[in-house]
């Protein structure tokens, strides 16, 4: 057990109903614990349990056991059971936002008007929409067709940091409610949220189990968890070279995975965009310290509007209030930790190398210390600079011109993402036309993060495997069946 931000967090996995400290005996994880530190002042938060492929093993073979039980449970009951978490995330939403601030650095002020209640809706949408789900019957010469969704298994849910609680819910409680049973293993960075949840899935009555955490580092835990064979679902969120590993891992069972990868979207500006609208969103793409995979790192802006557009951007930017997340006012904070720090000052210095100036930023916020980044924007970047194609996931923007809508398209879908894409454009038939030739799991127009949970959502070429949302994750986290049946009477 340990005390972060006066909260109470216990520190070890959760396998069928327990907290266990970690089995050891397993070379892939040498230490019982490591140590959680918190960004926002690099100060040691917990002792965590550094599971291991026995901890894997436990936690599978405890989700395996209580998945027959939870599979035949009706769907009003497990609906039940998931609205009874949401009362629970919601009765504790200051505690959480608390304790997520300490562990990742991101704003009190999100956490709690945002996020958490995000959290809460994860698992109430999943509950209803489970309410929903149907098809309607059908015949094919008199025989009638009907279509099931029947839970799958035990499901292996693997999360980052950027967004602890609110990616992992959105996994976990689709999952859930399809029948399925959950290991999760949150990011090593942050995993403290997920063990309050763990708490709070209990309170709800949820059967033993059910629901299971194992903690530790992605090679030592989530490696032995990926390639189990009785893991009948992995559903990742993080970054694409992870994901190579898992869907290596996965391969000689063929477990279905469903990847949510990073990005390198674009922000496209049309000279017949609102301005003010046009500058806001892309000074919106600094939230979370750059650490959104879903940010529109590429400002695209129509020439004729480019000088303009960069004046108003330089000057609202700078009023950007860096600092501690905990303070209310605070409109950005820190990096997630010294690695992540040195590996985005890492490509804003190769940048810089290579011929791309910074207008802002450029380097850690020396005033501040620590693991804050300036907000930077580069102009003037060769042409395939790797600042251009790479995903920095930090608060670094590039801006580029182009002249023709052509030409805008071309450089929007010019990476090896497709994540998502935003425009900013007063012309709903120039909008028409170029939102349908986009490569992007999500395409914003006028707007961004406007997010509903019925739709699709993953992302195209390296940004993903599959969609998740709605129907998408039941027809992810199930096994469809279509069932045939003769006429009765002939
Ligand atoms: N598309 C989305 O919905 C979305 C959302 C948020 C973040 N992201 C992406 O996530 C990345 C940042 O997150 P990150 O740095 O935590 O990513 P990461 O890939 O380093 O880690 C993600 C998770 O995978 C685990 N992991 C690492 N190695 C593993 C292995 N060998 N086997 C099993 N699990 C392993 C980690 O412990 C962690 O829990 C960025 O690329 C970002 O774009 C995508
Ligand atoms: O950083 C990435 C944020 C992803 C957002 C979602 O997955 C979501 O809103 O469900």
């Amino acid at each position: 057990m340990a005390t972060v931000a006066g909260v109470a967090v216990e520190t070890g996995h959760w396998i069928g109903g327990e907290r266990v400290a970690s089995a050891g005996g397993s070379a892939s994880a040498p230490q019982p614990t490591f140590t959680d530190v918190s960004p926002i002042d690099e100060r040691p938060l917990a002792e965590i349990a550094r599971g291991g492929a026995r901890d894997a093993e436990a936690a599978v073979e405890a989700a395996r056991r209580a998945f027959p039980a939870w599979a035949r449970t009706g769907r009003e009951e497990r609906a039940r059971l998931l609205h009874a978490i949401a009362d629970g995330v919601e009765k504790r939403i200051e505690e959480l936002a608390q304790v997520e601030t300490a562990d990742n650095g991101a704003l009190i002020r999100s956490h709690r008007r945002g996020v958490m209640p995000r959290v809460a809706h994860n698992f109430r949408f999943f509950a209803d929409w489970l309410l929903k789900l149907g098809h309607q019957d059908f015949e094919t010469r008199g025989h009638t067709n009907h279509v099931s969704w029947d839970p799958a298994g035990v499901c292996a849910l693997i999360t980052p940091w950027n967004a602890p609680l609110m990616l992992a819910t959105w996994k976990i409680a689709p999952a859930l409610a399809a029948g399925n049973t959950v290991v999760l293993k949150p990011a090593e960075w942050t995993p403290l949220t997920a063990s309050l949840l763990a708490g709070i899935t209990a309170e709800a009555g949820l059967p033993d189990g059910v629901f299971n955490v194992v903690q530790g580092y992605g090679a030592e835990v989530g490696g032995p968890l990926t390639a189990h064979p009785d893991v009948k679902r992995i559903s990742f969120t993080g970054s694409v070279p992870t994901a190579r590993i898992i869907a290596a891992s996965a391969a000689p069972n063929l477990t279905p995975l469903s990847l949510e990868l990073g990005g390198k979207s674009p922000l496209i500006v049309f000279a017949d965009a609102d301005l003010d609208l046009a500058v806001d969103l892309a000074v919106e793409q600094y939230d979370n310290a750059g650490q959104v995979c879903l940010a529109a790192t590429r400002l695209l802006v129509e020439s004729s509007i480019a000088d303009e557009f960069t004046r108003r951007f330089v000057e609202k930017a700078g009023r950007i209030k860096q600092g501690d997340p905990r303070e209310e006012t605070t409109d950005i904070g820190p990096q997630i930790h010294r690695r992540h720090l040195e590996r985005v000052d890492g490509f804003v210095q190769r940048a810089k190398a290579a011929g791309a100036r910074a207008l802002i930023g450029g380097g850690p916020n020396d005033e501040l210390g620590g693991l804050y980044y300036r907000p930077t924007l580069f102009t003037d970047a060769p042409e395939n600079a790797e600042i251009l194609t790479e995903e920095v996931f930090g608060p670094v923007l590039t801006l580029q011109t182009f002249d023709t809508e052509d030409q805008a398209v071309a450089m929007a879908n010019g990476t090896r993402f497709g994540l998502a894409a935003t425009l900013a454009t007063g012309d709903p038939e120039r909008a028409r036309r170029v939102t349908g030739q986009l490569v992007a799991g999500t395409v914003w127009v006028n707007c961004f993060f406007v997010r509903d949970l019925q739709a699709p959502f993953g992302g195209a070429r390296q940004s993903g495997v599959g969609r998740e949302g709605g129907d998408w994750s039941f027809d992810f986290y199930c096994d469809l069946k279509n069932t045939v049946t003769a006429p009765w009477a002939r």
